[in-house]
């Protein structure tokens, strides 16, 4: 049975810019950030030309040096290529600043897609070192929010970012971790659009209705954890082993078909050059197999990101 590689698939957003259906994601563990590096090259030499990233990663700088290596050696363009970073809640009243950051660290002069990464407001705490706390916590752990700011502020920054002509730093924007109760203010107060949600989702998470409002309103998901984050556990599924034998590709391939198959953007993580070139076998999925996969998630639902800063959020419990 042949398959097309993920990679050759693209997606139009509603801007008019195409998206990679499948992206390398770049949320590598604490103690492995440098491993990027050769990740993303590894990811680039395997067809990718998606890289998702954020300035809570720390990944950027690696990924900037990757980048600068793959220019440098005229493996790739600039322009090839589909690079999304996110705005992390300590910036939520100057996202502009952020994007400067990421900008300086991954070495270009724009990026495709900059989204806000949690709809919430960090309090702005520095370390002895004068670096700003990505998760900032009380004195009994719990998330040290920014009083009386809105979540919505830094969409609205992003707006008048994108909507101004002279300022060319970002080509699309979007948002992350928006439920609809959220988006639906969003479509009352700005004026754009964002261009995609990046949201979990996975078999044990299928966002049904999020994904059908989403579409309805020319919003791309983007599904990130496809394959449940640390571990893979979504590699486990039966259906989604029963379905890697129908289609003779890899579990991990049914995970990422099943996003692709939908219209949604996917965004896999690895470290590993051999599972990064593996990760790209392309299975069109019927509606039936669909349905039993999103059955999955109806009969055992589960979300695998549900950080301690989360509970405010509708859908989410901020117990995980
Ligand atoms: N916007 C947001 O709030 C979030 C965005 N993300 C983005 O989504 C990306 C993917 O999600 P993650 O949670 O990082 O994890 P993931 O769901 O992609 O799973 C990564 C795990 O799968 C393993 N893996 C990868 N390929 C495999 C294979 N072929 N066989 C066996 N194991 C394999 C990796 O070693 C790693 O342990 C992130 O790196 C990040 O870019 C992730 C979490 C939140
Ligand atoms: O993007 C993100 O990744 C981590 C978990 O992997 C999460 O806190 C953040 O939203």
């Amino acid at each position: 049975m042949t398959h097309p590689t993920s990679t050759e698939i693209y997606f139009n957003l509603n801007n008019g810019t195409r998206i990679p259906a499948i992206g390398l994601g770049t949320a590598s563990p604490k103690d492995r950030y440098p491993e990027t590096k050769e990740a993303v090259k590894a990811a680039i030499r395997a067809g990718y030309r998606h890289i998702d990233t954020a300035y809570f990663y720390k990944t950027e700088p690696y990924i900037g040096q990757a980048l600068k290596e793959l220019f440098e050696s005229a493996e790739i363009k600039r322009e090839e290529l589909f690079i999304t970073t996110k705005v992390w809640p300590t910036f939520w009243n100057n996202p502009s600043d952020s994007i400067d950051q990421s900008l300086k660290d991954l070495g270009i002069d724009y990026v495709d897609l900059v989204l806000q990464h949690w709809p919430v407001c960090f309090q702005k705490v520095e370390n002895s070192q004068g670096n700003i706390i990505g998760l900032p916590r009380d004195k009994d752990g719990n998330a040290l929010f920014e009083k009386d700011a809105d979540w919505l502020f830094t969409y609205k920054a992003l707006e008048k970012i994108y909507l101004d002509p002279k300022d060319n730093r970002v080509r699309a924007i979007g948002v992350s971790n928006y439920p609809i109760e959220y988006l639906e203010r969003l479509f009352k107060e700005c004026k754009v659009t964002p261009a995609i949600n990046q949201v979990e989702v996975h078999p044990h998470l299928p966002q049904l209705e999020l994904n059908k409002f989403c579409h309805d309103h020319a919003i791309l998901l983007t599904a990130y954890s496809p394959l449940g984050s640390d571990g893979a556990p979504n590699l486990k599924i039966k259906s989604v082993q029963d379905l890697a034998k129908k289609y003779k590709v890899e579990p991990a391939d049914i995970l990422t078909s099943y996003h692709i198959s939908k219209g949604n953007v996917v965004l896999p993580r690895s470290l590993n050059p051999k599972r990064i070139a593996a990760n790209v076998s392309f299975a069109k999925l019927t509606d039936d197999d669909l349905s039993k996969l999103d059955q999955v998630g109806i009969d055992e639902p589960n979300r695998f990101i549900d950080e301690f800063f989360t509970s405010e959020i509708p859908g989410f419990t901020g117990t995980k």
